[in-house]
This record gives C-alpha cells, sequence and structure tokens, in this order.
C-alpha cells in the first residue's frame, strides 16, 4: 500500500492505473465497520483508495473536533491488512487552500435529525466529500448506513454535481452486544460503554411491536425505554421515509421506512438506525 500526503501526487498515480477505481472516506480512528468498506470496496473494484481526513468544516462542536480520535499510525497497518492500494493522508490546508465558502441546498435531507441538531454538519461533509471526489476520480463511494442521513445527502450531493460515480451503501457493522461500531465509542467511559447496547435493544423491540401500534406510540416507547436509563439520553428519535428523510405519521407498505435516533452518552453523542418493515 502507498500512502500519499499530497493530493495532487495522488490524483497523478491514480491516472497510471486502469480499471475501476472504489473509494472509502474516512476520518480514521479505523474499525470493523470501517473495514467492512474496504473489504465490499475490494471485492468490487480493481484499485481500492481510502483517505483518512478528520474533516475540521464539518464539526460544528469545537470539544467533538479536539477530542475526535487520532490513530493513524495503526489505521495505515489495518487498511495494508485490508486490501487496500492507496491511502491519503492530506493536511487541511491541502484540502483547503483557502477558506470553503460554498454553501450547499439539499433541501429537507440536511435540515431534519442531524442536520437539525448539528447546525453547518452536512455543509461540512458535502464540501469535503466534493473536494475529496474532484481528487480521486472514483467509479464507485462506499459509505456506511450508521450514517444513513449523509448517505441520502451524498446521493444527492452527486446528483446536484453530476459526478459520474455510484454511491454504495454498506449495513452497519455491530458489536457482539448490539452497539453499532463507531470511533466515538474508544470515548465512552465504562459505565457509558456498558449502557449503550440499550439503545439498538430499544430499537429492535421498538421494531418488533411496530405494526401493533401507533407510530407516536412506537416512538414514544423508545424514548421511555432508553431514557429509563439515567447514563443514556435520547437528543431524537424520528421515524422516516427512508428515501426523503419526511418524518411519517403512520405505517406505510409502499415505501420503505427508518428509525433514526441520537443519544447522548455522558460527553459522547451515539447515532444510530434501524430499518422497519
Ligand atoms: N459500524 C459501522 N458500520 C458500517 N459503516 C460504518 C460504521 N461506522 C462507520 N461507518 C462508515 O465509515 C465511514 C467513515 O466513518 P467515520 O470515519 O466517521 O467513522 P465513524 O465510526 O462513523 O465515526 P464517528 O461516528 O465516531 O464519527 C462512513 O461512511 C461511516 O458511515
Ligand atoms: C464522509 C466523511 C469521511 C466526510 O468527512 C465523514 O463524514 C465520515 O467519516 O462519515
Ligand atoms: N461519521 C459521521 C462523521 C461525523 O460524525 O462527523
Amino acid at each position: 500500500m502507498k500512502v500519499f500526503t499530497r493530493n495532487a501526487a495522488l490524483s497523478d498515480e491514480l491516472k497510471r492505473h486502469p480499471g475501476t477505481c472504489g473509494f472509502v472516506p474516512t476520518m480514521g480512528a479505523l474499525h470493523n465497520g470501517h473495514l467492512s468498506l474496504v473489504e465490499q470496496c475490494r471485492r468490487e473494484c480493481d484499485t481500492v483508495v481510502v483517505s483518512i481526513f478528520v474533516n475540521p468544516t464539518q464539526f460544528n462542536d469545537p470539544n467533538d473536533l479536539k477530542n475526535y480520535p487520532r490513530t493513524v499510525e495503526a489505521d495505515l497497518a489495518l487498511l495494508e491488512k485490508a486490501g487496500a492500494d492507496f491511502a491519503l493522508t492530506p493536511s487541511v490546508e491541502d484540502i483547503y487552500p483557502e477558506k470553503d465558502t460554498r454553501v450547499f441546498d439539499f433541501g429537507l435531507l440536511d435540515k431534519v435529525m442531524e442536520g437539525a441538531h448539528r447546525p453547518g454538519h452536512f455543509n461540512g461533509v458535502a464540501q469535503v466529500v466534493s473536494r475529496l471526489f474532484d481528487i480521486v476520480r472514483c467509479d464507485k463511494a462506499y459509505f456506511g448506513e450508521k450514517d444513513f442521513q449523509q448517505i441520502a445527502v451524498i446521493r444527492e450531493l452527486v446528483r446536484q454535481c453530476d459526478y459520474p460515480l455510484q454511491i454504495v451503501a454498506c449495513p452497519i457493522v455491530r458489536d457482539t452486544d448490539g452497539l453499532a461500531l463507531s470511533s466515538r465509542n474508544a470515548l465512552l467511559t465504562p459505565a457509558h460503554r456498558a449502557a449503550a447496547p440499550l439503545i439498538y435493544k430499544a430499537l429492535k423491540e421498538g421494531v418488533e411491536s411496530a405494526r401493533s401500534m401507533s407510530v407516536d406510540e412506537m416512538k414514544r416507547r423508545v424514548v421511555e425505554r432508553i431514557d429509563a436509563d439515567p447514563l443514556l439520553q435520547v437528543e431524537y428519535f424520528e421515524v422516516v421515509n427512508a428515501d426523503t428523510l419526511e418524518g411519517i405519521d403512520r405505517w406505510s407498505d409502499t415505501f420503505p421506512m427508518r428509525g433514526c435516533i441520537a443519544v447522548q452518552a455522558g460527553n459522547v453523542r451515539l447515532i444510530d438506525n434501524i430499518a422497519i418493515l
């Protein structure tokens, strides 16, 4: 695996590699969730590129940015083992030689849920992902469904900017106790880590009982179940049309539905989601 710290050097290298190019953008502190994306990319593409860049423009909370886990050396070893061909670890100056002032409008997609609770977050994600797509002119880009709303926003970015590439959504990888793997899990105290599996447990229970009660009743029960643990506090739990992200007030047989949640666990904010059948 070859490691690039400069965007231009990677772009030049990629011109010398015909065949399909797959790209996995990450913010590092890699775990098996990220590696599942890299492995799927390896199976489907001739060339596999992974970026590690903690993008400052998508953090609305300066403490979150400061505390975000950074483990580049260990990350590169994992990527080598997973069969990546190229890793990009650029500096902030290299990605943003000038301040990025672009303002995107994704309609409802970036206004609800994470968009409402992390102002500016998806604008920052769109800024960095579009920069990365300009550097790595890939055929397929891989994103995890843990960040369900992010995929909807990035699909819309690709549509608006006409990028000739396919977005591949990959399933959520969970720990054995059900907690969705996330780089931020490393920041949980042992007590909060022990409490956190309740999030997925409550989501699963909600889905199992969904059709036997109203949408509002199901939402109320999930929130109450999690909030009953003093270490966890639900920020939002929304049931949405999985395509449009519009909130719904009755169960549907005509479009896919998704339950999306954010929970504060001490100083750490966790997100998760589940398909509703
Ligand atoms: N548990 C997971 N299963 C599948 N994909 C995942 C998982 N965790 C992260 N990803 C995906 O990996 C890519 C990079 O994510 P990122 O580097 O932000 O890691 P993260 O674990 O989501 O970190 P955090 O949520 O703490 O920011 C994203 O597309 C994300 O959706
Ligand atoms: C897509 C991404 C790499 C952009 O910084 C980030 O939001 C992430 O890791 O999900
Ligand atoms: N995986 C989403 C990146 C973020 O939380 O900023």
